[in-house]
């Protein structure tokens, strides 16, 4: 562990993360620096360092009283609260979809679906993350926001989910507080408001990935992740209808379903049953011939191209026919090894969300894959709310992915060129 003594302001700290065990990895990173977030200049805020250092500090900072014995930061108390938000979401999320009524559905501006569920995954998540890290104000840049159910029209659904939080919470026992009253819940899922960005801590939340797959009884994640200075440094993924066996070549010999991933930066990938069995270290497909490569991509056709999806397999030698499933849960299924390929090639004009794979980014990375855009650049979930990028989104282990680049790069040439 890394210790310094500095004189310096109450947020200085010192965050070491450790080595990634890939190199390549898009998500990971390796370095250790100390900085103030709010009192250093921008150009002092994060030295790299390739060892802890002690540092010369400003004069305004280190005329600070407070010693602090700056103490590598491992995420230990982040993980353990994402880990308990996302369990406690998905059991919302298990409950509403067993009862879901018609009424429980709306549609927002851009005519997607949206539930109850995936409101009442948002407060939970951002009320567990306050409870849990008081310590520090909760950035949280999330999917949903409370416009709707501040309406007239929204106050029976707002009824609901505050019934649906309130009744999740107490399950847990470990929250005695009263009960969260309709505009506490507002408030919550209104936390999910952040930028986000390339400074200081941002949790990322998608309360429902995969809307349509929880509609329709399939596949759906709640996934978190953290960025630290831009870079995702934790990410967990529940997927409650995911099999906790293979779905390699969509059969399953197991019927026990509920699974939770999670990844930290450095540590690998584990998966547990979402009913706490004792956690398994997973690890990517390690297949290096592209002909026994399956792949992953949308169930939704109008959420990829599956043309193009169909010709790069061709390219490939793929001779499985794709696996679709909803969600997130596919980077799970693929950090595990049910499949080799993960392809993603939304349709012109759609523009990626960053909580849409921060967890499922470092879930598969830190268990030895890669992710990147159609042009190989790492994604960077910097930017703001939007993930800028290339084209699409590809996924794989470290042997494929130098083919698997070639025949999108091939694939995208035939396409345009067809225009
Ligand atoms: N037109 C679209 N193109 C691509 N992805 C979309 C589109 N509409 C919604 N999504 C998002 O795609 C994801 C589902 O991915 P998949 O197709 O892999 O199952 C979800 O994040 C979903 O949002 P949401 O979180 O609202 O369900
Ligand atoms: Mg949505
Ligand atoms: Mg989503
Ligand atoms: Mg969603």
């Amino acid at each position: 562990m890394a210790t310094a003594a500095v004189s310096v302001s109450s947020c200085l700290r010192a965050v070491v993360a450790s080595s990634s065990s890939s190199s390549t990895s898009s998500c990971s990173y390796s370095y250790c620096y100390f900085y103030s977030r709010r009192h250093l200049p921008t150009t002092s805020r994060t030295p790299k360092f390739a060892k802890p250092h002690f540092v010369s500090l400003p004069s305004f900072v280190a005329s600070r009283p407070l010693v602090v014995a700056a103490a590598a930061m491992s995420y230990d108390k982040e993980f353990a609260a994402a880990k308990k938000a996302a369990s406690l979401a998905a059991r919302l999320c298990q409950k509403v979809q067993k009862e879901l009524l018609q009424s429980d559905v709306q549609s927002k501006s851009d005519r997607s679906p949206v539930t109850v569920a995936d409101y009442g995954s948002q407060a939970i998540v951002s009320f567990v993350l306050e409870r849990e890290l008081s310590t520090e104000p909760l950035s949280l840049v999330a999917e949903e926001d409370s416009g709707d159910l501040r309406k007239d029209s929204g106050k029976d659904t707002l009824q609901r989910i505050t019934k649906h939080v309130n009744e999740t919470i107490a399950t847990d026992g470990s929250y005695s507080a009263s009960p969260l009253s309709p505009e506490d819940v507002l408030r919550a899922i209104d936390t999910g408001k952040s930028e986000g960005g390339s400074f200081g801590r941002h949790w990322v939340l998608d309360p429902i990935d995969g809307t349509k797959g929880f509609l329709r009884g399939d596949q759906y994640a709640v996934a978190l992740a953290l960025l630290d200075d831009g870079k995702v440094v934790l990410g967990v993924l529940a997927c409650p209808n995911l099999p906790l066996a293979s779905i390699a070549g969509n059969v399953t010999s197991e019927n026990a379903v509920g699974c939770l991933f999670y990844a930290k930066v450095g540590s690998g990938t584990f998966m547990q049953s979402l009913d706490g069995s004792s956690p398994v270290k997973v690890h990517v497909s390690d297949i290096g011939n592209s002909e026994d490569a399956s792949f992953f991509e949308s169930y939704e056709k109008a959420h990829s191209m599956q043309d193009l999806t169909s010709s790069i397999a061709r390219k490939l030698g793929v001779k499985a026919p794709p696996v679709r499933i909803d969600s997130q849960a596919k980077y799970g299924a693929l950090s595990r090894g049910d499949g080799a390929i993960y392809m993603r090639f939304p349709h012109k004009g759609y523009r990626e969300k960053i909580w849409d794979h921060a967890a499922g980014c470092i879930v598969v990375t830190e268990a030895g894959g890669v992710a990147t855009d159609a042009a190989g650049q790492p994604l960077d979930f910097s930017k703001g709310r939007y993930l800028d990028l290339d084209t699409g989104i590809i996924v794989t282990n470290q042997k494929l992915m130098p083919s698997l680049l070639k025949a999108v790069r091939e694939s995208l040439e035939e396409k345009s060129s067809s225009l």
